[in-house]
């Protein structure tokens, strides 16, 4: 068998033409630069471009985000099975349940044309802001509000969640915010997805597989993470004596929102929520979080730019996107748990690009693992077996 690849590091499990990551620190969706999509795009756009392949006309947008808005109230269906959760339920757990259920009432569930594909997976774009939001309300003791879809993705989301429209600015934010968690190449729950509809089993099955898969500290709930350890710490002046144990003493500690396991430069999506952590700071005269983020970033570039690691052929360890989207989601005044949920918000985009190109390539995902436990045994019947020796 072929050498041992822990945790599939570098290992290309297939060709795809929507995502390119660089360890040089680029991205690309379908060729296109994730600068130029944040800086001009809006996340249907860009939903439409990963769908798609291509960017759409002005008419196509509007055909398409039409079609998202007519599927808003699809989610509506579970409602009464959200009202059964405890109030005290992770949200993650909440929607991997809900995108379960949703499926059962889902026409095109178990059809897997490309047409019905597409179909489900505008009903499940336009489902996961409502569900958030909704499960939110209730565990708030609110009655879910009524989407008012012409609001668009993000607008709606916050609408739904508050209650009123939200300010332009948030809606941009969150926007641009959705546009760079909305795909990462293979990582670990769009791989997740793939296994899942490689096998022949519905996307339903493969988002409530990416959804579970996100809900770890070391992937989608990083920034969750994040914001826990800034509250921990509290001040900027405790930086220091928080990081620099847990990243140079006996026992090493990984800090959240860094480190990645492709890029070995700056992710190119830190630069532009850095930049809307500053801005949203500064119009709220709160940049205690943005400035104790920058503070650990400059610290732990510091203390991992070594001669010992760099000898290793090691880099820096830099902030990657759930770094700066922690104090972004703070000051926009998002519940800390709902970080998370956020990002599978926007990851629905990609999940569902890979889901239909797995589903196109139709070759069953099944790696090996190299055997390493006793063999051939002698088997000892059950009354004869004592105390674990047998
Ligand atoms: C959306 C996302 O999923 S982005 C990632 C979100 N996750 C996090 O932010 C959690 C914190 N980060 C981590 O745990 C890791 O960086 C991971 C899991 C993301 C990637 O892990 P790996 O691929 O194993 O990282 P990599 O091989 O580049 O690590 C190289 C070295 O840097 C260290 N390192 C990497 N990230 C961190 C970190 N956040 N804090 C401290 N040290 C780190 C590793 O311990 C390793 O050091 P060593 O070889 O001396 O033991
Ligand atoms: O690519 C990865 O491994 C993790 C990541 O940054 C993402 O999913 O956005």
């Amino acid at each position: 068998m072929t050498a041992v690849a822990e945790g599939l590091r570098d290992v290309v499990i297939g060709t795809s033409t929507i995502c390119e990551v660089l360890p040089s620190g680029q991205l690309f969706y379908r060729g296109y630069n994730i600068h130029d999509l944040a800086d001009h795009s809006s996340f249907e756009e860009v939903v439409y471009l990963l769908w798609h392949g291509r960017l759409p006309t002005l008419a196509q947008l509007e055909r398409f985000k039409a079609q998202l808005q007519q599927e808003m109230a699809f989610a509506e269906n579970v409602f009464p099975l959200l009202k059964l959760f405890p109030k005290s339920a992770p949200p993650m757990d909440a929607l991997r349940t809900a995108v379960s259920a949703l499926g059962m009432f889902d026409a095109d569930n178990g059809i897997h044309t490309p047409e019905a594909n597409l179909r489900k997976s505008i009903r499940l774009q336009a489902a996961m802001p409502v569900l958030v939001a909704a499960f939110e309300r209730l565990r708030q003791g609110l009655e879910p509000i009524k989407p008012r879809p012409e609001l668009g993705i993000a607008g709606n989301f916050l609408y739904m969640l508050r209650g009123e429209e939200a300010d332009p600015l948030y809606t941009r934010t969150l926007d641009i915010d959705f546009i760079l968690h909305a795909d990462h190449e293979i990582n670990a729950s769009t791989f997740a997805t793939r296994v899942t509809v490689a096998t022949g089993a519905d996307i339903y099955a493969g988002i409530v597989s990416g959804i579970g898969t996100l809900s770890g500290p070391k992937h989608g709930a990083a920034a969750e993470e994040t914001m826990r350890m800034l509250l921990e710490i509290g001040d900027i002046s405790q930086v220091d004596a928080y990081i620099r144990p847990r990243l140079t003493g006996e026992k090493r500690i990984p800090i959240p929102g860094f480190g990645h396991a492709v890029y070995r430069a700056p992710d190119p999506r830190a630069q532009h929520l850095r930049e809307m952590s500053r801005k949203l700071g500064e119009l709220h005269n709160n940049l205690k979080w943005f400035e104790m983020t920058t503070a650990i970033e400059k610290l732990v570039e510091e203390l991992s730019n070594t001669p010992e690691r760099l000898a290793a052929g090691k880099q820096p360890i830099y902030a990657n996107v759930d770094c700066f989207s922690a104090s972004c989601y703070y000051v926009m005044g998002f519940p800390v748990h709902l970080y998370t949920p956020l990002f599978a918000i926007s990851r629905t985009a990609g999940w569902c690009a890979h889901m239909m190109e797995q589903i196109q390539h139709q070759k069953l995902i099944r790696p090996r693992a190299e055997y390493v436990g006793p063999h051939n045994l002698p088997y000892i019947p059950i009354a004869q077996r004592e105390n674990g020796i047998h």
